[in-house]
């Protein structure tokens, strides 16, 4: 199976959620124990996303130690982890919970440990079940971002999605 990101040359309608936060405040966690976001993850990234304008959103992540790939530098699994759940968040702006269905990550710079890094994602278009988004990272100024990501989100009906595996999640509660 291969797939690419090929924008639709028309969108469906989007409008912002009228339930979604405003522009600086958070969105709300959608599971405690999420490895991008939850607060009661053992290992995890605990991203804090905040809902930006109109389809965007952004998060902060200081790039710890244990986070290193290279020598002194963030592992590129990582990084695509913090892209992934700010990628992921971002639909939930029109309304839209997704799973992952394609990501692609370019890498354009090192990523030193000890730095903060900025990031920032948007729903560029939907056509039909599928979410099409796109992120940026950025050390600060970003007008030079050290990567960008591209990905296709599908919608799903999260009770039926996970609905044989939700006991396994109760279970691994820390
Ligand atoms: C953890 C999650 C919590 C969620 C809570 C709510 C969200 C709150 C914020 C969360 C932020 C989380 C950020 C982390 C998010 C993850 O990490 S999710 C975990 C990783 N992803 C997965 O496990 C998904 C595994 N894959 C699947 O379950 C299924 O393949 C999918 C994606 C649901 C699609 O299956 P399906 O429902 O049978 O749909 P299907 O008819 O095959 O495809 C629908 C459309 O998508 C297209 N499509 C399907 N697969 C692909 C693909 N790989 N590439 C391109 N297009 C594709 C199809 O071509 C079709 O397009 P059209 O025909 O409409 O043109």
């Amino acid at each position: 199976m291969e797939n690419a990101f090929d924008l639709p040359a028309v969108s469906d309608p989007m409008s912002r959620h009228p339930k979604i936060p405003g522009p600086g405040e958070p969105i709300r966690l959608h599971h405690s124990l999420c490895y991008g976001c939850g607060d009661d993850a053992p290992i995890g990234l605990r991203l804090k996303v905040i809902a930006g304008e109109g389809f965007t959103v952004s998060a902060q992540m200081v790039v710890e130690q244990w986070m290193q790939g290279g020598p002194g530098v963030i592992h590129g699994g990582v990084l695509t982890a913090a892209f992934d759940e700010i990628l992921g968040t971002a639909p939930l702006t029109i309304g839209a919970p997704v799973v992952t269905a394609h990501l692609e990550v370019d890498f354009a710079k090192p990523i030193p440990l000890g730095s903060t890094l900025h990031l920032d994602a948007e729903v560029l278009a939907k056509e039909r079940r599928k979410v099409f988004v796109r992120a940026s990272a950025h050390l600060g100024d970003p007008e030079n971002p050290v990567a960008t990501a591209h990905s296709i989100f599908v919608e799903i009906d999260l009770k039926k999605h996970f609905a044989a595996y939700r006991d396994d999640a109760a279970q691994s509660r820390p």
